[in-house]
């Protein structure tokens, strides 16, 4: 079964209930039955209750502390230390880690510690990553001044000369704190004063030399309904895509037609860091834990606090539990609970519930789905994303089932937690949490060919989960007329055209797979098994052919539409095939100009599909994008490397 693969522990919740003689096939005939989200919860959170299938108590079941043998075993490493053994020293200190519990003295020293001895290594990360866990740890606040030096050191021979800049700050506001001298206070603080100072005239120089990005626009200025959308589009219905972005005006290849922010978003993956923070998504190393879970990752303090005040403060306790012990997709399950505290806190539970309870998929007019009173779709509007496609209709029971399960058990162990929510309004925010999952699961992770990436040797990794409410609006094409541009880590994204757009056109991206180097068969597939979905694309329409079948020469006049223009097209053919050879990929950013009037001229003279043109359009869609490559990405570390 296609879900077992795709979701963890799909038969968690059915193979318990079959060990209660509950059988699978009564439950979803039962489900079906049922017409309203809200009984749909409510009937499977009784039949969970039933049968016991829910925790009893948040307690974990981690078994740490041994702290004699841990103090001892830092003991240990200190002498090594001092010896100058350092590696030997870390190992000590990595063995005294073990016994431990994270959030105690013990651990905050045992892991400062070794950050001093990675830094006589000279292993800068490992060094600014043990001084960041102690400091969102237990560390004795005397010392702490300490810790925000070496970080700075670290930081200053890892090139990031702002961080350390910040680091040398706070150390200086922790010296008070220390326990030593007003002469070695002195003494101390000069040095670091000076290590600042020469951060800043670092950063002044920087500055100077730097050239400031020039600020991207949409093509034509906002679009009066949707924003995040350029004033030369317009949304129309077609029967076989549903709603679509038309271009209300020819748009031009580098044109942009979107820039549009997630409504909601977090990191992806265990392996990379990203800050949690919605409004943040930085990919840094080195980041601050939350000291209480020590499972949300942040850039900064101040993201830390945001993050705290939209929601945080709740998952907190159960994020352990959403992310070990729920089936699914962790991530996904914790960005659900994310999205509903965040508008919880900003509704009040009362507000919510009506806008939820009030919410009606059938009732809606699919053409202003997700509009407001005013007419305007909005992003950064929770109808605006709650009301995203779902295929909910196309949704096999049993996954509806497992996300009703899902929203139950998450529900639970937050009113464990402690989270007060009155009997009458449990319906309605289970059913909402169903309802967020599965916009979730088809606009955030199966639909995520915007989300940020990363590069690892020849493999692209998405590093974060991102709804973009405005770019869902486009649908898919085997032949993508956009394509994402820009930095491919940010969170805000930007949609360029690739090619020439006429009026009337619709724009589409790709959510999977384009012509080049497949056919009709694998591509319409590759639809159906990722989206349940028979792709009604020009190509697929047209059936146009492989990349096999398209002439690899230039000079095929059978594919000149235009006869006139026989001879411009064969010498500015021959021109390009000349530039393809002595430019490099790196550089054809800076000949997009070119790039584009070769793609226009074309557009309108060759029939397609005609090597030349699909060459041309990657090369564009590629320098229109900024990819950063990572070195180790699985080995708990990982370095940065922007290209
Ligand atoms: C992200 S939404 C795109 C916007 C959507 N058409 C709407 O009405 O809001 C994705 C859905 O659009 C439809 N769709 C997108 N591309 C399609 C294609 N090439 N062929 C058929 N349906 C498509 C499918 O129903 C798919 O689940």
């Amino acid at each position: 079964m296609q879900c077992e693969k795709e979701y963890d522990n799909f038969f968690h919740y059915t193979i318990r209930l079959m060990l209660a003689d509950v059988m699978d096939d009564d439950v979803m005939v039962e489900l079906s039955t049922l017409k309203s989200a809200n009984s749909r919860f409510m009937f499977t959170r009784s039949l969970l209750l039933k049968h016991e299938m829910l925790a009893s108590t948040l307690d974990d079941d981690f078994e740490y502390d041994h702290p004699s043998v841990s103090k001892s075993l830092r003991q240990s490493g200190n002498a090594l230390f001092r010896a100058e053994l350092y590696e030997e020293a870390a190992d000590m200190y990595t063995k005294s880690l073990r016994g431990s519990k994270p959030t105690t003295e013990l651990y905050a020293l045992a892991m400062a510690n070794r950050s001093a001895a990675h830094l006589h290594m000279g292993e800068y990360e490992h060094c600014l990553r043990g001084a960041r866990v102690a400091m969102t740890a237990n560390y004795p606040s005397k010392l702490a001044y300490k810790l925000y030096e070496r970080a700075g050191h670290a930081e200053r021979i890892l090139g990031m000369v702002e961080r350390a800049k910040e680091s040398y700050a706070v150390c200086l506001t922790r010296l008070d704190e220390a326990d030593m001298s007003a002469e070695d206070k002195r003494e101390f603080g000069a040095a670091v004063q000076v290590a600042a100072t020469e951060c800043e005239q670092v950063l002044i120089e920087r500055k100077r030399t730097t050239k400031t990005p020039i600020a991207e626009h949409l093509v034509g200025g906002r679009n009066e309904n949707i924003p995040a959308l350029s004033a030369f589009v317009q949304l129309k219905m077609s029967e076989d895509m549903g709603r679509g972005v038309y271009a209300s005006r020819d748009i031009n290849p580098g044109d942009i037609v979107a820039i549009d922010e997630p409504y909601i978003c977090g990191p992806a993956r265990d392996d990379t860091e990203v800050c949690q923070y919605n409004g943040c998504l930085k990919l840094d190393f080195a980041l601050l834990r939350c000291p209480k879970c020590l499972l949300a990752y942040y850039c900064n303090e101040d993201c830390m606090n945001k993050d705290y005040k939209e929601g945080h403060n709740l998952a907190c306790p159960i994020t352990c539990f959403i992310r070990f012990k729920i089936p699914g997709i962790s991530r996904m399950n914790e960005l659900a609970m994310k999205w509903f505290l965040k508008d919880y806190l900003k509704m009040g539970l009362k507000k919510y519930c009506s806008i939820v309870d009030n919410f009606s998929e059938s009732k809606i007019d699919p053409i202003t789905r997700g509009f407001d009173e005013i007419g305007q779709y909005k992003s950064d509007h929770f109808e605006t994303a709650y009301s995203l496609d779902t295929r909910e209709n196309k949704m096999p029971m049993e996954v509806l089932f497992f996300f009703n399960c899902i929203a139950v058990d998450m529900l639970h162990n937050l009113i464990l937690s402690g989270f007060n929510i009155p009997e009458r309004y449990i319906g309605s925010v289970g059913a909402s949490l169903v309802r967020i999952l599965t916009v979730l699961d088809l606009n955030c992770r199966k639909l995520n060919t915007n989300a940020p990436t990363v590069s690892c040797r020849s493999d692209t990794y998405t590093i974060a989960l991102t709804l973009y409410p405005t770019i869902c609006l486009f649908n898919h094409s085997c032949d993508a007329n956009i394509k994402r541009s820009g930095k491919v880590t940010d969170r805000i994204r930007v949609m360029k055209a690739i090619q020439p757009i006429p009026k009337g056109t619709q724009l589409c991206c790709t959510y999977v797979i384009i012509i080049k180097g497949h056919d009709k068969e694998s591509r319409q597939r590759s639809c159906n098994d990722r989206f349940n979905l028979k792709c009604y694309s020009q190509p697929c329409i047209n059936n146009l052919p492989t990349f096999h079948f398209i002439p690899e020469h230039h000079s095929t006049l059978a594919y000149i539409l235009n006869p006139s223009m026989a001879d411009i097209v064969s010498s500015e053919c021959k021109k390009f095939v000349e530039f393809t050879k002595s430019v490099e990929a790196k550089d054809h950013c800076h000949h997009l100009n070119y790039l584009y009037s070769f793609i226009k001229l074309l557009y309108t003279n060759v029939k397609r599909p005609f090597a030349l043109y699909e060459d041309c359009l990657e090369m564009i869609g590629n320098a229109h994008s900024i990819s950063t490559n990572v070195i180790h990405v699985f080995e708990g570390s990982w370095t940065m490397n922007i290209a």
